[in-house]
C-alpha cells in the first residue's frame, strides 16, 4: 500500500460511514461509556453497549467489528469475554481490544491472556501497554515498564518494537497513541501526526478513539480503519485545541470536528507509511 492508495482508503472510510451509518458494540469502561458512544455517533456510526454474555454473541452476529475494552473489571465480566472472545475469533469476527491498565491484577491479566489467540484485528493502546502485552505474551523481554494505572508511563516510539511483534503474532494491527501515533500490520508501519495536549486532559481521547477503529473497521480493512481513526482524531484534536478554552470546551469543540471535517481534510492530515523488511 502506498500513501496515495491510503488516502483514496480514508477517504471512502469517511464517506462510508457517514453514508451507511455501521453499528460496533462495545463491551466498554464505566469512566468513558458515554464519551465512545458519542464520538462513535459523531463520525457517523452507532453505538450499543452490553455487559452480558447472551447479549455480546447475540448482538456480534449483526455487526461487522466489536470493540473489548478493559478499563473497569467487575467479576462477572470473564462470563462474558472468553465466550465472547471465542466467538469473534471462530467466526473470524474483527475486533478491537483496548487492554487498559494490562499488567494490573489478577483478572485483567487473566482476560490478555485469554485474548493472546483470540485474533483481535486491532490493538489500540498506549506505549505501556503496547510494552506490558508483548512482554505478557512472550513477544519480548526485558521491558523496564511499570504500569501505574491507565496513564502511558512510556513513549510511542520505544514500544515500535513491540508493537511489530504483536502485529505479526495476531496477523492483525496493532495501534500505539500518544504525541504521534504509530499504526502497524506487522508488513508497514504508519505515524499520523497532530492532536494537542488537551487530549490528555480529558478522559476517554484513547477509548473512544479505539471505539472509533471499529466503527471504521465496518467498512474497511483494518490498518485502513487504525489509520482514517487517528487521522480523524488528529485532525479534530488540532483544531479544537484552537477553538477551546479549557478541557470542557476543548470535549464539545472536538465531537463537533469529529462530525464536520470533511473527509479530504482528513486524508490529508499529515501522516507517513514505510515499508518494513520482512
Ligand atoms: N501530547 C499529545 N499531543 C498530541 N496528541 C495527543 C497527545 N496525547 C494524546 N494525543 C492523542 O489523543 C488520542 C488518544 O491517545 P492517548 O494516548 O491519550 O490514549 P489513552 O492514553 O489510551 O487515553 P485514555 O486512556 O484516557 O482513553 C490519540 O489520537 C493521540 O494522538
Ligand atoms: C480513568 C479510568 N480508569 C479506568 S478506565 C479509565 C478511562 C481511561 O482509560
Ligand atoms: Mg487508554
Amino acid at each position: 500500500m502506498d500513501e496515495q492508495e491510503l488516502k483514496q482508503g480514508i477517504t471512502k472510510a469517511v464517506e462510508d460511514v457517514r453514508k451507511t451509518k455501521p453499528m460496533a458494540p462495545s463491551i466498554t469502561n464505566t469512566v468513558t461509556v458515554n464519551f465512545v458512544a458519542n464520538a462513535q455517533l459523531a463520525v457517523g456510526g452507532a453505538a450499543a453497549m452490553v455487559y452480558l454474555a447472551d447479549e455480546a454473541e447475540a448482538i456480534a452476529s449483526i455487526s461487522q467489528s466489536f470493540y473489548v475494552n478493559l478499563g473497569t473489571m467487575f467479576d462477572f465480566y470473564m462470563d462474558t469475554l472468553e465466550p465472547l472472545s471465542d466467538y469473534l475469533h471462530e467466526n473470524n469476527h474483527k475486533w478491537v481490544l483496548d487492554p487498559v491498565a494490562a499488567g494490573l491484577g489478577q483478572m485483567r491479566s487473566q482476560a490478555i491472556d485469554y485474548f493472546k489467540d483470540k485474533t483481535p484485528t486491532i490493538i489500540r493502546a498506549n506505549a505501556t501497554e503496547i510494552l506490558t502485552i508483548a512482554e505478557m505474551w512472550g513477544l519480548a523481554s526485558n521491558s523496564k515498564t511499570k504500569i501505574r494505572g491507565v496513564e502511558a508511563e512510556d513513549e510511542v516510539e520505544e514500544a515500535k518494537d513491540a508493537a511489530i511483534a504483536i502485529a505479526s503474532y495476531t496477523g492483525g494491527v496493532v495501534a500505539v497513541s500518544g504525541k504521534v501515533d504509530l499504526i502497524t500490520d506487522g508488513k508497514v508501519i504508519v505515524h499520523s501526526y497532530g492532536g494537542s495536549e488537551m487530549m490528555e486532559n480529558i478522559t476517554g481521547a484513547g477509548c473512544s478513539l479505539a471505539g472509533v477503529c471499529a466503527i471504521y473497521e465496518c467498512v474497511t480493512d483494518s490498518l485502513t480503519a487504525a489509520v482514517t481513526a487517528s487521522q480523524i482524531y488528529n485532525l479534530a484534536g488540532k483544531i479544537a485545541s484552537k477553538k477551546a478554552n479549557g478541557p470542557g470546551s476543548f470535549e464539545s469543540e472536538f465531537l463537533d470536528c469529529l462530525y464536520n471535517l470533511s473527509s479530504e481534510d482528513i486524508a490529508n492530515n499529515k501522516f507517513e507509511i514505510e515499508e518494513l523488511d520482512v
